[in-house]
């Protein structure tokens, strides 16, 4: 059986192929990977929050899929919306790595506490930003974008003092020793889904290559964590860009709790709640939890978020 993987071209993209691919080779399967480029590939001085986040990573890839010339695709999970195009599922999703997101800089002297010193901190992402503001007062943030070596540059070239990221990327793209702090998940709650691969098909796939990918890739507790936050994310209607997070996390027993919330945009509010379940209930968890956000003022933030974002 030979599966032609689709990928974006970036090298923490192509890492992610890879490795999938490994995992499917060691089940006996031949791989061969397809590099295509996408609409936020190309588009690198406006924001993704401008541009739309719907689909811009992913619709190139998906046209591929539903006409057959690739079988799966692959994607950072929290990259993926929490509602797809009709016909296409995500069916797998591979063992996460550590989901915290951590401040990286090139100078190792740099000082993140003090209040007199300026600190600019380069990151694109909305919920960072408001999240900088609340526990980082005296940073600055500045938007950098572009895949993780490009920002890298960047910061070196004195676009800022220092990053936040994701440690998922960080780690995998080789760059651990320029880490400086691991920032606290309760206070810097990742986005759903941070530090997993997905594996997305079209309805179209030979069902026995599908169930043969899935077994091969599918890392059963991550998927449970994962359905809860993408649950919740879907009730939200948040795409990436609008500061919700989730994070769900295996319990005792067979169960599973999901701690999510929503921050303003200026840092300042904050809803923030958990539940906690059988690991078979895991999507109505995380639709439970946005009902409960939602009812507890989230659904004012969110309104002003949108407001505020149209502008
Ligand atoms: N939005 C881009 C993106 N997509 C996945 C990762 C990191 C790896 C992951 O979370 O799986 C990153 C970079 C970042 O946010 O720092």
């Amino acid at each position: 059986m030979n599966i032609r993987i689709g990928t974006r071209g970036s090298m923490l993209a192509l890492w992610q192929a890879h490795y999938v691919a490994d995992l499917l080779k060691a089940g006996g399967l031949e791989t061969e990977l397809v590099t295509i480029e996408t609409r936020g590939d190309k588009i690198l001085d406006v924001s993704i929050a401008k541009i739309g986040s719907k689909g811009v990573f992913t619709e190139e890839i998906e046209e591929q899929l539903a006409q057959g010339t690739i079988d799966i695709a692959v994607h950072s999970a929290k990259d993926m919306q929490s509602e797809l195009p009709e016909g296409f599922s995500l069916i797998a999703f591979t063992e996460r790595e550590k989901v915290n997101d951590v401040i990286i800089s090139h100078r190792s002297d740099l000082e993140l506490d003090n209040p007199d010193k300026p600190l600019v901190l380069g990151t694109s992402s909305t919920r960072r930003v408001a999240t900088l503001k609340k526990y980082y007062p005296h940073a600055r943030p500045v938007s950098v974008r572009g895949n993780l070596q490009t920002r890298i540059r960047k910061m070196e070239e004195g676009a800022c003092d220092a990053l936040l990221l994701a440690y998922a990327g960080v780690h995998r793209m080789g760059y651990g020793s320029l880490i400086l702090r691991h920032l606290p998940v309760d206070e810097f709650i990742p986005p759903v889904g941070q530090g997993s691969v997905a594996i997305e098909v079209h309805a179209q796939l030979d069902a026995q290559k599908r169930e043969r990918i899935r077994q091969l890739v599918n890392h059963p507790l991550t998927e449970t964590r994962l359905l809860a936050e993408r649950a919740y994310l879907r009730r939200l209607q948040g795409g990436c860009s609008v500061p919700v997070y989730a994070l769900a996390q295996l319990g005792e027993g067979d169960t599973v709790s999901i701690r999510g919330g929503v921050i303003s945009l200026d840092g300042q509010e904050r809803i923030d709640l958990s539940l906690s379940g059988p690991t078979a209930e895991a999507e109505r968890l995380g639709t439970a939890l946005a009902e409960q956000v939602l009812a507890a003022g989230g659904e004012r933030i969110l309104k002003q978020i949108r407001g505020q974002m149209a502008h």
